[in-house]
């Protein structure tokens, strides 16, 4: 057992000291794309930098998505953007592949020194526990300190696996590098034998069906009309994701949604997972990338409140009465969970900035 003292030691001599804290950057969306797909990879330098129609992270996927015959081509196509981009703001992320495949290693082994100056976070596929954590930890230290780099890269889990989803705490718990988890419904789904082919997103058979009417007999009239409700496959897991991740003071974000043409179903999954406490999802067509950018963005309604909130309570104590509704210590806190990310991505966002601005000086 690695005592609590040594937690945030280098792995390797020369490797850069851990993160204390993982910090809060914007990353509404996601955005995967094929470093090895030239027209994809085209799109990547307009992508890039302030504002809200980029995203928030690029990310050159690696992983499933890209065929076995094109594994190196990718790999060196994420490389050559890396070298040839400037990011600004925009972060920077890769999903390797899985831990079990034959190409991960040579994945870590070429991006560290070519690219790791460039990277934010490594996304790992498919991790089942603390263990494949504690793997990358300390290769990543060996080879950051190989190539001298300066500072820590950060590691994104993906729960795709009952094992991993069984081991959730401690995979949050594992490492100093930790920034975050996704959720894997596709090959979570196929792992748990869940009966869905999609990707992400809900299922009209998994449902609640309002009881039946009764006939002034008190009978139930089992055929009569009756309205069904569908429920979200995916709540227990990203509730579970969210309470480790915060536990541990690092990012739950949903996934991908797989149904690209359904942009509103897309939508409404996205904002239940805001609502819930994730911070993003992915995009994987750039008509995803607005969706995630708006959804994941307080609206204007709820800073004004939070903001009026605020203001009403003074030093956070007590009781108000504020349109009709208490707020206390407990609210504010919520207004002020509402108000710190609008401040993050007005810092990023201009277009952002200024409708949240206009909240100031029509003094809502
Ligand atoms: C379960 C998981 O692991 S999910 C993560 C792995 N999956 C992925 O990463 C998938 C990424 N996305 C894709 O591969 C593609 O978007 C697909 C296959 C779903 C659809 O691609 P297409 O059929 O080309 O979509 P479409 O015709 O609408 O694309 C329009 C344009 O956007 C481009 N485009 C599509 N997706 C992306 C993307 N993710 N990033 C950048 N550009 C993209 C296309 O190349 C095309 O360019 P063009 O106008 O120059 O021809
Ligand atoms: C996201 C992912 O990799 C999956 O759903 O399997
Ligand atoms: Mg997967």
């Amino acid at each position: 057992m690695r005592p609590a003292r040594d937690f945030f030691a280098p792995l390797a001599v020369g490797a850069p000291a851990p993160l204390r804290e993982i910090p809060a950057r914007p990353s509404r969306a996601i955005h995967f794309f094929d470093p090895g797909n030239e027209k994809m990879a085209a799109k990547v330098p307009d992508m890039v930098g302030p504002g809200s129609n980029g995203p928030d992270v690029l990310l050159g996927n690696l992983e499933d998505a890209v065929k076995a015959e094109n594994k190196e081509k990718s790999r060196q196509g994420l490389v050559d953007i890396g070298r040839a981009t400037d990011f600004g703001p925009t972060q920077f992320w890769t999903r390797i592949n899985s831990l079990d495949s034959p190409w991960v290693l040579d994945d870590l082994t070429t991006l560290v020194p070519e690219i790791g100056d460039k990277l934010d976070v490594i996304m790992v596929p498919k991790v089942q526990g603390a263990e494949d954590i504690h793997y990358v930890d300390r290769l990543l230290a060996q080879l950051e300190a190989k190539a001298g780099l300066t500072k820590p890269l950060q590691v994104h889990a993906i729960l795709e696996t009952a094992r991993g989803v069984a081991n959730i705490e401690e995979i949050c718990g594992a490492s100093p590098r930790m920034q975050g988890l996704s959720l894997g419904p596709a090959d979570l789904a196929a792992d748990r034998r869940m009966k869905t082919t999609r990707v992400g997103g809900g299922h009209p058979g998994y449902l609640v069906r309002q009881d039946p009417v009764r006939d002034d007999l008190g009978v139930p009239q089992y055929d009569a009309q009756r309205t069904t409700y569908q429920q979200d496959l995916w709540h227990y897991t990203i509730a579970r994701m969210v309470d480790a991740c915060a536990m541990h003071g690092i990012y739950p974000y949903y996934g991908p949604f797989g149904d690209i043409k359904d942009t509103v179903a897309c939508e409404d999954q996205f904002r239940n997972a805001f609502l819930l406490g994730c911070v993003g999802a992915w995009s994987l067509h750039p008509v995803q990338i607005k969706i995630a950018n708006k959804v994941f963005s307080p609206s204007v309604e709820d800073v004004a409140h939070a903001r009026r909130v605020i203001a009403a309570m003074g030093d956070g104590t007590g009781a108000v009465m504020i349109d009709g509704k208490m707020e206390d210590d407990a609210s504010v806190k919520q207004c002020q969970v509402m108000v710190a990310l609008a401040e993050e991505l007005a810092a990023i966002d201009p277009e952002l900035k200024e409708q949240y601005d206009r909240i100031e000086v029509a003094g809502v």
